[in-house]
């Protein structure tokens, strides 16, 4: 395999979702969003990093007053396996008596949406909706699943489109992963 901080990794890696699927299904994530929340005005929190480049394809598309703010947390940092939760962002804006969406790139075993949706409940959130750009599938889920979902992967460790392999390539333009063995 050609070395991860060289342009010819992306030639080996395996386009699970090219840029064209990635998003065309966040167009069709909008179209749910904008129906479930037409007369809601939420706080939106971006899960940062990985949140970042769906929400800046998302957002626009969203048809429904909002207010955004970010929460930086993580559990990988830059790893292919996570551990406890680290926050290093808190949001700005209070969360007392608001309806709470938010974004993320990946559900995988959930416990960052987990520990999210803890957070907004404990600080007075009416109610927690989640929406992420890939749900992977595999039987170690923790108990909170996520609300909304635009696409689908197998358990492999997957980049682009927000995530990173060991800190890189979150600007690949779709979802990518290693090729098999
Ligand atoms: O469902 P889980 O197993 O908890 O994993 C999902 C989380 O892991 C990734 O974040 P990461 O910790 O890698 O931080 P990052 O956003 O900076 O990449 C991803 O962005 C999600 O927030
Ligand atoms: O498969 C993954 N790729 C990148 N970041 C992640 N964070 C959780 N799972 C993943």
């Amino acid at each position: 395999m050609t070395a991860i901080n060289t342009p010819g990794f992306m030639d080996q890696a395996e386009c699970l979702y090219d840029h064209q699927t990635v998003c065309a299904s966040i167009e069709v994530l909008a179209a749910s969003l904008n129906h479930d929340f037409a007369d809601k005005q939420p706080v939106v929190l971006v899960v940062m990093t990985g949140g970042a480049i769906v929400a800046g394809h998302l957002l626009p598309q969203l048809s429904f007053p909002l207010e955004l703010d970010y929460i930086h947390a993580t559990r990988y940092q830059g790893k292919m396996t996570g551990e406890k939760v680290r926050w290093l962002v808190q949001p700005q804006i209070s969360l007392i008596g608001r309806d709470v969406l938010i974004i993320d790139d990946i559900h995988d075993v959930g416990l960052t949406l987990g520990e999210i949706n803890s957070y907004c409940m404990e600080r007075g959130a009416t109610s927690v909706t989640s929406a992420v750009l890939l749900l992977k599938n595999h039987p170690r889920k923790a108990s909170v699943p996520c609300d909304y979902h635009a696409l689908e992967v197998d358990d492999r460790f997957v980049f682009g489109f927000g995530m990173d392999y060991k800190g890189l390539w979150r600007n690949a333009p779709g979802i990518f992963a290693l090729p098999k063995a």
